[in-house]
């Protein structure tokens, strides 16, 4: 299956994402700006979804209506800590969605992730899955996390993030060929400790003001 990387350039997801970019911009904004990207770019990945129609009586007349096809609803996994901000909004948009946890932490150092938590739902074999986090960087973590998802055998999986850095693209790409990357700018490159250059700084503490 061919890799797509789709860029999503909707305009109000590129303003909210140039405020949170700013270095000023306080966590309380911070937060408040990922969870409405989040509900954003989860009206985006969702466009494909299938739809069926079910006869439905209006208060005049009935009609045959579209109502999503799925028997299943979507799980979103969400990368701790930062994917919780994606997840917060997305939820908002779709609230009967079933929700998977990861949790991954870089080694600072070596920018290995180290796992300490994996919980999703247990039917998630007959499920599509999104894997949610901001920031693609090496892509350790977000390759990591969908070989963790895979090994659950959902349906589908695609990986959806905020911003990308080419080198993690390019990870990503080489180890997942068969997940699509939905992120909504993809910047230049990678300093030497390993953040998205220009970025956003470290999106898990600018979200939950730690350091
Ligand atoms: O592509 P990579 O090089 O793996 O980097 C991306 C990862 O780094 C951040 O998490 P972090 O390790 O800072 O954990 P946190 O969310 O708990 O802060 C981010 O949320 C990604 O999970
Ligand atoms: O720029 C980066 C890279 C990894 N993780 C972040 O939160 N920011
Ligand atoms: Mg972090």
């Amino acid at each position: 299956m061919g890799n797509q990387v789709i860029l999503i350039e909707h305009p109000l997801i590129q303003h909210k994402l140039t405020l949170m970019r700013k270095a000023e911009t306080s966590t309380v904004k911070f937060r408040v700006l990922l969870k409405e990207i989040g509900m954003l770019l989860g009206y985006e990945v969702t466009r494909d979804l299938p739809l069926k129609h079910e006869k439905i009586q209006t208060p005049l007349a009935s009609m045959n209506a579209p109502i999503l096809a799925p028997e299943k609803k979507l799980v979103i996994v969400s990368i701790q800590r930062a994917g919780q901000g994606i997840l917060d909004g997305m939820l908002e948009l779709m609230p009967s969605a079933r929700v998977g946890h990861i949790g991954l932490y870089r080694d600072p150092k070596t920018l290995i992730p180290v796992e300490y938590y994996f919980k999703v739902p247990h039917d998630i074999e007959k499920r599509d899955v999104l894997v949610v986090d901001p920031m693609l960087a090496t892509g350790n973590s977000a390759v990591a996390a969908v070989e963790r998802v895979k090994s659950t055998n959902p349906l589908s999986i695609k990986f959806v993030c905020l911003l990308a850095a080419p080198e993690g693209i390019e990870h990503f790409i080489e180890v997942h060929p068969d997940v699509s990357i939905y992120t909504a700018a993809i910047d230049e490159k990678l300093d030497e400790h390993g953040y998205i250059l220009p970025g956003m700084g470290d999106a898990g503490d600018r979200l939950f003001g730690t350091r």
